[in-house]
């Protein structure tokens, strides 16, 4: 996989974030603060509505707070405009949601090379980088398949390669194995796991299995709109 990626430093500092919808008003996140160094693998649980993706979202720069910073490196994210705001998604978070979100009718090796093609990159590089990270998670015989065509667990393997294949400092894990088998899923955690080892990019996971968070370096549950530490 080439050079080693590295975790960047992320810090929220008081972030809040409400919804309103048919004229009820939900404060989901309330004046969060919680930091993460580079490298660390951390799970975070909670029960369903308490507002983890929006959690996710606001890490990963996909939404905005209605209050507080993410800072980034000592960087403030959202102050910067939309351009650079898409710069640091793309360059700097590899995001791996529930439903992975492939595009069906293109193959697994278009799925993967795509995030490349979207930051201007073309040529022999991008195929080639992405056939490896394909190899890497055991996808080497599928490159041609269609994602449409792939299992449960191949097309999250596939998800898990295009969110990495960009060299990401920190990788969000939106419930990658929500849909996924017993051993499906233990598979993917330890993908995730090893590549973890392999970069040192930070890993943040959303998941419901406990057992499988156990395993992380940090555990923390959302309650009440605040980020709770467990270990
Ligand atoms: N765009 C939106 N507009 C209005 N309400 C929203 C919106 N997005 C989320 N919500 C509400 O905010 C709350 C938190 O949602 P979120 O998806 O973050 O929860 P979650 O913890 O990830 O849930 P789950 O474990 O079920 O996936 C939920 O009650 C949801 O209904």
């Amino acid at each position: 996989m080439g050079d080693a990626m590295r975790g960047a430093k992320l810090s929220l500092e008081g972030i809040s974030k409400s919804y309103s919808a048919g004229g009820v008003e939900l404060d989901v996140l309330k004046d969060v603060y919680f930091s993460m160094v580079g490298g660390e693998r951390i799970a975070v649980t909670g029960a369903s509505g308490i507002g983890k993706s929006t959690l996710l979202h606001i890490v990963g720069a996909l939404d905005r707070p209605d209050a507080g910073r993410l800072i980034c490196d000592g960087v403030d994210v959202f102050a910067a405009d939309d351009k650079h705001l898409a710069g640091f998604r793309n360059r700097t978070i590899g995001f791996v949601f529930q439903f992975h979100h492939l595009l069906p009718e293109f193959t697994a090796l278009e799925n993967v090379m795509l995030p490349r093609f979207i930051r201007g990159e073309k040529g022999e590089g991008v195929r080639k980088d992405a056939e490896a990270i394909l190899d890497r998670v055991g996808l080497s015989r599928r490159l041609h398949h269609r994602a449409g065509e792939l299992s449960g667990g191949e097309q999250q393997r596939v998800a898990i390669a295009r969110a990495v294949v960009g060299r990401p400092a920190i990788l969000l894990a939106d419930e990658p194995t929500g849909n996924l088998d017993g051993k499906n899923s233990s598979q993917i955690h330890e993908l995730l796991d090893e590549l973890n080892c392999e970069t040192g990019m930070t890993v943040v996971v959303v998941t419901h299995n406990m057992e499988l968070a156990g395993y992380m370096d940090r555990q923390v549950t959302l309650e009440g709109g605040q980020v709770v530490e467990r270990t």
